[in-house]
């Protein structure tokens, strides 16, 4: 029991707190932000209490969750360049980009062109990806490859090398908003990718699971896997992206 108290504290700081709904207002991002800073929310006596590693928010609330996160490890993940389908012009994205960066955002959550990478236009892809990298300026990258939309694994790997050849900081699975999401199949072909990039360049990218991941003990299958293909785990190469998981892992929290 013990051991899963470390486990679940150990998530919670793993975790990408997401807001992502077509009726999310100023009050619901700042409830979240607040819950981001601290989740326990009770006197719990711990001498560290988690934070979670960000939210994850529309990008008209960028500003919004930057000013409350200020000063905390809390940072602010924000989707753009036209989340979720991407299907918007690039000049576009990186418009959205460079708004949500100068709004406050450290990090970018973007989804590849599915149409282009389903038709082979591999290089638009990739180009379309290194010019959202670059407009991240200093803000991480994640490149969402929606692995729902991709045929087999063999789709789900290239598309990984695409993104990382592009630069990306981040490989991440889903939306939140596909048919489907996160799958143990898919991270686990993300969690290879990074690892065999790393090794080939020197140059270390994480890997974050999102998308219907809302059982605490799913999401530590999701940890021991990273831990075993990856090594150990930090929010700095393992996020889990969720809306509504942290309220189980405080229910599980409470009985353990
Ligand atoms: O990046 C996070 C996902 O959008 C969250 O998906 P979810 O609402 O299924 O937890």
């Amino acid at each position: 029991m013990k051991t899963d108290h470390t486990k679940l504290l150990q998530l919670i700081t793993l975790l990408d707190l997401t807001t992502l709904t077509a009726v999310d207002n100023e009050d619901d991002v700042a409830m979240l932000c607040q819950r981001a800073v601290e989740p326990l929310g009770y006197d719990h006596g711990l001498e560290n209490p988690p934070s979670c590693a960000a939210v994850c928010v529309w990008p008209v609330f960028a500003g919004l969750a930057a000013d409350i996160t200020e000063g905390t490890s809390v940072g602010v993940a924000c989707v753009a360049g036209g989340f979720p389908f991407a299907q918007t012009p690039l000049t576009s994205k990186i418009s959205e980009i460079h708004y949500a960066v100068d709004e406050g955002a450290s990090e970018i959550d973007v989804a590849i062109n599915r149409g282009a990478f389903l038709a082979g236009e591999l290089e638009e892809v990739h180009d379309e990806i290194a010019a959202m990298k670059d407009a991240c300026s200093g803000a991480h990258l994640k490149v969402i490859l929606e692995t729902c939309d991709l045929p087999h694994e063999d789709a789900v790997r290239q598309a990984a090398q695409i993104a990382l050849q592009a630069g990306a900081d981040f490989l991440k699975t889903s939306t939140g908003m596909g048919r489907a999401g996160a799958t143990m199949a898919d991270v686990g072909v993300l969690l290879e990718e990074a690892v065999a990039w790393e090794a080939a360049t020197g140059r270390a990218v994480g890997v974050k699971a999102a998308g219907g991941i809302k059982s605490a003990y799913d999401a530590l299958d999701y940890v021991e896997l990273a831990n075993s293909l990856h090594g150990p785990v930090s929010p700095v190469n393992f996020r889990i992206g969720a809306s509504s998981l942290l309220d189980d892992v405080l229910a599980q929290l409470a009985g353990s």
